[in-house]
Formats: structure tokens, sequence, C-alpha cells
């Protein structure tokens, strides 16, 4: 799965049926029929799986439009098929633009956002697309008169927090002192706050707005730009990756497969269980194992030829400390010349250090959601995924 931000198309650019989007040329309300939806950022990871999924298994659906800044060359493949799709290059924090891509559409699923805790962007730029563009979003709801908006939020809006509380095996209604001070994990819970107030707000031609809050945890499956890079970086390193975090420390992963199918089943539902999921949130799960980041890595890695080395009495957890805010003091005297982001800072070293896992049933007893892949399958789709990478291992 393409997910490069870059795209194979520059701005304005076309990749079949495409449009750039604006409120004279973009597409019209009466042109599109009531089955019609909106993914935004679907052109991202887990958007392009939302994209795959709504054309494999949304019968009802008639037309889709995916608006992303980034345009994938995937989508030319798309525009053969029974449903017509319109790839709309766009930004979020235009509001003009994303108007002109929702007008007249029936569900928009809203996954587009800069997923940035490596301080690659500025503050500013992170509120700006995840807390203005969802602003945006909801406003071109109500302005347009679409109906129904699903928000992919995070994990992050609850947790884990800088104080390291782990969060075990908890649902929707667990308490949690959720403190967040990083930019991203701010703006994300910003947006999910915009959303789920937003439920109810009238819309254009006088009905109510229905919304919902989707929060995954760490999604994993073919795409994924950060296992891409620990598997090269396991390649670099002579076929060795070194262990930095207790294997006693959980992280909740979930299949990106099954967050899609999330994002499409409630996309579905929302306009029959309306009184129900409106205003709700739902953590992302299926049946991926509890298992630390790093181990949790290893079952696609290792059946790739990577070995995770224990380094306990070499890598102590101070030193890991030390070295996570020499990087955050090198970025900042960086900044200047060049953008210096390694993956480990203190904000990334505490999140895979603190355990944070869901155990929920809130999706199947709301909307009936229950995991389109095993645990199996998804290991074994993300295998070969990291296999067919250039320069595997085997
Ligand atoms: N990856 C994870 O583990 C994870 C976990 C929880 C939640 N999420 C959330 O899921 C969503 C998708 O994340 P992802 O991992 O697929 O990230 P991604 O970076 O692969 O996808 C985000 C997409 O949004 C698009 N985008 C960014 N800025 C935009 C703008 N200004 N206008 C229009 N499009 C823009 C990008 O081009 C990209 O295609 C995000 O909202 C993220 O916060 C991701
Ligand atoms: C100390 C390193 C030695 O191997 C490991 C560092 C791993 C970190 C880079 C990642 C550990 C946990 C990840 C995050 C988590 O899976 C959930 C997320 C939520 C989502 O909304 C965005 C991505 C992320 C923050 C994800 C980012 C990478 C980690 C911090």
């Amino acid at each position: 799965m393409g997910q490069e931000g870059g795209g194979a198309s520059g701005r304005g650019r076309c990749v079949g049926r495409l449009a750039r989007a604006s409120t004279e040329d973009g597409p019209s309300g009466g042109q599109f029929g009531y089955s019609g939806s909106v993914a935004a950022g679907g052109c991202g990871f887990l958007g392009e799986h939302v994209v795959r999924m709504l054309l494999q298994r949304e019968p009802r659906l008639s037309e889709l439009r995916v608006f992303d800044l980034h345009l994938g060359p995937w989508l030319e493949e798309l525009k053969t098929g029974p449903v017509q799709v319109t790839a709309i290059q766009g930004d979020v924090t235009q509001a003009h633009e994303v108007a002109a891509a929702v007008a007249g559409a029936h569900v928009v699923i809203h996954a587009a956002g800069l997923v940035d805790v490596f301080g690659r962007a500025s503050p500013e730029t992170i509120h700006k697309v995840n807390v203005q563009g969802t602003k945006n979003v909801i406003e071109a709801c109500v302005q347009t008169g679409t109906r129904f908006l699903v928000y992919t939020s995070s994990m992050e809006v609850v947790g884990p927090n800088i104080k390291g509380h782990p969060f075990y095996r908890g649902n929707e209604d667990t308490p949690y002192e959720a403190v967040h001070k990083h930019p991203y994990p701010c703006s994300k819970a910003q947006a999910e706050r915009l959303v789920l107030e937003a439920n109810g707000r009238e819309v254009r031609g006088g009905l109510p707005l229905v919304t919902c809050a989707l929060r995954p945890t760490g999604i994993y499956g073919e795409g994924h730009q950060i296992m891409r890079d620990f598997y090269h970086q396991g390649l670099r390193l002579g076929g060795r990756l070194f262990r930095a975090i207790p294997a006693s420390v959980e992280h909740g992963r979930v299949y990106v497969g099954n967050v899609a199918w999330m994002h499409v089943l409630v996309a579905r539902e929302l306009e029959q269980r309306a009184a129900l999921v409106g205003g709700q949130v739902y953590f992302c799960y299926d049946k991926s194992p509890y298992k630390s980041y790093e181990d949790f890595n290893m079952e696609f890695l290792g059946p790739c030829g990577l070995r995770l080395v224990e380094t306990r009495l070499l890598a102590p957890y101070w030193l890991l400390m030390l070295l996570a805010a020499l990087n955050a003091l090198l970025q900042w005297l960086l900044r200047p010349l060049l953008l210096y982001a390694p993956l480990l800072n203190p904000y990334t070293l505490a999140v895979a250090n603190t355990t944070f896992t869901v155990s929920t049933d809130k999706a199947q007893r709301h909307f009936g959601y229950e995991p389109l892949f095993s645990w199996e399958d998804s290991r074994t789709r993300t295998i070969r995924w990291v296999q067919a990478m250039e320069g595997s291992a085997q």
C-alpha cells in the first residue's frame, strides 16, 4: 500500500477522475447520489485502507470522493470499478476546498491529519491541520447539509499521560488522568471534542448532524511507515534490533484493516443508530495480542529475518532518557540549519514505556462491529508486506 506523502501528482494535477477542490469547479451536490462518501486523508496509511474497504464492503456506495493534500498514484486503478471515484487534491485547512469536496455527500470519514510526535512540524502547523482542519470539516457538513461525520481520533486523546500512569485493558469509561502537553495529542483531543460537540447541530436542510469518534491504538499493517523504518534500521544493524523497553510494558495495537472496517461499518450504521452512536467515542480494537511495542513488532520482523537482542544491561532506562533528552536538545539547536527528528525523544520514550491497552466491546454493542481480520490473517498480511519490501533479509 502506498503511503508516501508526496504521491505522484503535484498540486493541481490529475489522477483518474480527479478534481482540484474549489467551490467553482469542485463536485456539485446534485451530481452525486445518496450514497456518496468523502474519505478525507484517503491517501494516508489508514485512509488508503478505508478507501479500499469502502469500495469492497459498502454495496450501497455509488460515489466516493478521496480528498487529500497528496494524491497517491494507486487511485488510478480504482477508476475502472463500478463506483465513481473522484480524487480531489485539497487542503483541510482551506475551508472552501473542504466545503467543495463535501457538498452533496451522505457521509464524511475524516482521517486527514498531521501525525507527528517527532518534532517534524511546528506546533502551530499541527494545530492548524488537526484542529482548524477538523473545524472546517464540521462547518462544511453544516453548510452543505451532510449529516454524518466519522472522525479518526486517537488513543492519545486519553493517554498515556506524561506521568506514566498505566492504562491496563481499559475501556471508554475507564477513569484516567489525561494530561496533554505534546502538540499532537493536544490537537487530537481538541479536534475530537469539536466533533463530539457538533453532534446534533442543525445542518443545511434542518436535520441534525450525527458525529462519532474512533480512537485507534497503535495501528499496524501494510503501509506502516514506522514498521518500515524499524525494518530498515534492523537491516542496517546486521539483522538485529536492540530491546530498549521492558517486555512487561504492554502497548495496544490494532490491525489497519480492522480499523478501516470499523470506520466503514460505523459510517453505514450512523443513520439507523443515530441516537445511540451520535456523540460517542469508540476505541478501535481487535484480537491482536497484548505485548510490548518491540515484541509486537517482532511478530512481523522476526519472520523477515530480524532478531531482538536483549540489552537491559547495556541500555538502562536512565541512559535512554538521557539519549532522548539529548535528541530533543539537538533538534532544538539544529533547527535553524536542518531538521533533526529521530524516533527517540522524551515523548516517544514515555509513550513506548507506559502500558496502554484497551479491552472493550462497545463498538460491538453499539453498531455490531466484529474484527474482519483474525490475528493470524493480520499477522500474515503484515509479514507478506514486510517481505515484499525491497532489500528484504529473507
Ligand atoms: N498511525 C497510527 O498509529 C494512528 C493511531 C491512532 C490514530 N491515528 C489517526 O489516524 C489518522 C490517519 O493517520 P495515518 O497513520 O494514516 O497518517 P498518514 O500521515 O499516513 O495519513 C494522513 C493523511 O492526511 C493527509 N493530510 C495531511 N495534512 C493534510 C491537509 N492539510 N489536508 C488534507 N490532507 C492532509 C496526508 O496527506 C495523509 O494522506 C490521523 O488522524 C491520525 O491521527 C493514527
Ligand atoms: C524507544 C524506542 C526503541 O525501540 C521505541 C520508540 C517507539 C516509538 C517511536 C513508538 C512507540 C509507540 C508509538 C506510538 C503509538 O503506537 C501510538 C500512536 C498514536 C497515533 O495517534 C500516532 C502514532 C503514535 C503516537 C505512535 C508513534 C510512534 C511510537 C511513539
